[in-house]
């Protein structure tokens, strides 16, 4: 990253609020979504809510540092494929279309947590 940070991504995620509003409906979902829920109805939901909120905020350039586990720690008890991964991109999807977030500012985000698919992904 050699070009400064800016906090664009973070403002088009509505800052603060709006990663709170986004983490509720986004953990809403996932409980409900037959792929997602039974990895998550057994979490902190709240924990994972905060964290996801400081990570996002972070990752948008936001006043953020996230002190969270690093995501191999994180999902590393957790039995994850890869078809997992999709299931949770394609709901934080549904969330981020509820909360009105540009395409553009979505695909950001999107092309930043793509990477984490090496570390998220636990069955081969
Ligand atoms: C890019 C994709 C993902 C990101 C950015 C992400 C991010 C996070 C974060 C920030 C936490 C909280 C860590 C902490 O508490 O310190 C977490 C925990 C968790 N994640 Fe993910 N995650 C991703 C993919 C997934 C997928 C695909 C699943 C399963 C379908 C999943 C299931 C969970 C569960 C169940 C926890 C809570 C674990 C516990 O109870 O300790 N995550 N994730």
């Amino acid at each position: 990253q050699t070009l400064p940070m800016n906090d664009q991504l973070y403002k088009a995620f509505g800052e603060k609020p709006g990663l709170v509003t986004l983490m509720d409906d986004f953990m809403t979902r996932l409980l409900a979504d037959p792929r997602t829920g039974p990895h998550f109805k057994p979490a902190n939901q709240q924990q994972v809510k905060e964290q996801l909120v400081e990570q996002f905020c972070a990752l948008g350039g936001g006043p953020c540092v996230y002190k969270g586990a690093d995501m191999k720690t994180a999902h590393a008890e957790l039995d994850i494929k890869k078809s997992d991964f999709h299931a949770l991109v394609e709901v934080l999807q549904l969330s981020m279309d509820a909360r009105g977030i540009p395409f553009r500012q979505q695909n950001e985000m999107l092309a930043l947590l793509a990477p984490m698919h090496r570390d998220v992904i636990t069955v081969r």
